[in-house]
């Protein structure tokens, strides 16, 4: 292998990825490097495990029905741990946006507790498994990104996964997603859950099917603000182009 004398590019090029690399460990300080490298880690082993249990059952049963019933602890923990990342661009340990990430979270949040642990009718819908599967292999690749970035040694893959399965798998998990909340919508009405009808005594109404229209109808608006801002963290991550993030 040439040295760096010989090439003057290799050593320098190297060099100046470790300073970035502990420049960016130096930015965040010890103990915010610590609690994302083990953060990171225990999710990509929480996914993982929520993967290799869906795998197991397919194969076992041979049918999605009842799937979700078997690996519902196991994503409603790590899924509601993951409210954590607000937290971490709250305070600064890491660089992305509060409302881009506030609102990824708060959708997946919502389908967890509020569509499929709410109303379980729709819990063995093929759309689930739609969503299941594009949330696992998503946060597998993004936590291994997170924790390999951090431990300077990122492999190539890995980069190339985290930014590119998200052009495929973006779309169809919230395919899975509203069809997945469109299925709930006849239970939904049938059963007034979550709704209050008016006379009470606050003279407030509040009818759960017609917000799970609204939500449905603010994909619209919102997707594409994720999905734009992906393409742009994959432009600058890829091809090195230096996005301006206009403030969020
Ligand atoms: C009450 C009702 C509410 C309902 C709300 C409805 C809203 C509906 C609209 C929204 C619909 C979305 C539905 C979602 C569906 C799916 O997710 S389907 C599965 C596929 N999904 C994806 O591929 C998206 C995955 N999500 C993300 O990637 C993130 O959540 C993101 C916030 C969208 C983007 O992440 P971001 O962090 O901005 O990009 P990165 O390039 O990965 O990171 C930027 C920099 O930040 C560093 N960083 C981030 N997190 C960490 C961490 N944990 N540890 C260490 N470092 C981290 C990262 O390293 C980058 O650093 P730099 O390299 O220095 O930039």
């Amino acid at each position: 292998m040439a040295s760096s004398e010989e090439d003057g590019t290799n050593g320098a090029s190297e060099a100046g990825d470790e300073k970035e690399a502990t420049g960016k460990r130096r930015r965040l300080g010890f103990l915010a490097t610590a609690w994302l490298t083990f953060y990171n880690i225990a999710m990509t082993a929480g996914w993982l495990v929520l993967a290799i249990a869906m795998v197991r059952f397919y194969m076992e049963k041979g049918t999605h029905r009842g799937l979700y019933k078997s690996i519902q602890k196991t994503l409603k923990f790590f899924q509601t741990f993951a409210l954590l990342e607000v937290v971490h661009c709250l305070i600064g340990i890491v660089p992305t946006s509060v409302l881009v990430t506030g609102v990824q979270v708060s959708s997946r949040i919502f389908m967890v507790w509020l569509i499929t642990h709410s109303i379980k009718p729709i819990q063995n819908e093929e759309s689930v498994v739609l969503f299941l599967v594009s949330w696992t292999v998503t946060e597998i690749t993004r936590y291994s990104f997170y924790t390999f970035s951090l431990l300077d040694h990122l492999p190539h893959f890995i980069k190339w996964a985290r930014y590119n399965f998200f052009i495929i798998l973006y779309p169809v998990g919230v395919a899975g997603e509203l069809l997945t909340i469109y299925a709930a919508l006849p239970y939904v009405k049938k059963s007034g859950m979550f709704s209050v009808r008016l006379p009470n005594k606050y003279n407030v109404s509040f009818d759960y099917y017609y917000f799970l229209l609204i939500t449905m109808a603010s994909y619209i608006p919102l997707f594409p603000q994720l999905y734009f801002h992906m393409l742009r963290q994959r432009r600058k991550v890829l091809h090195g182009e230096v996005i301006v993030e206009k403030d969020d």
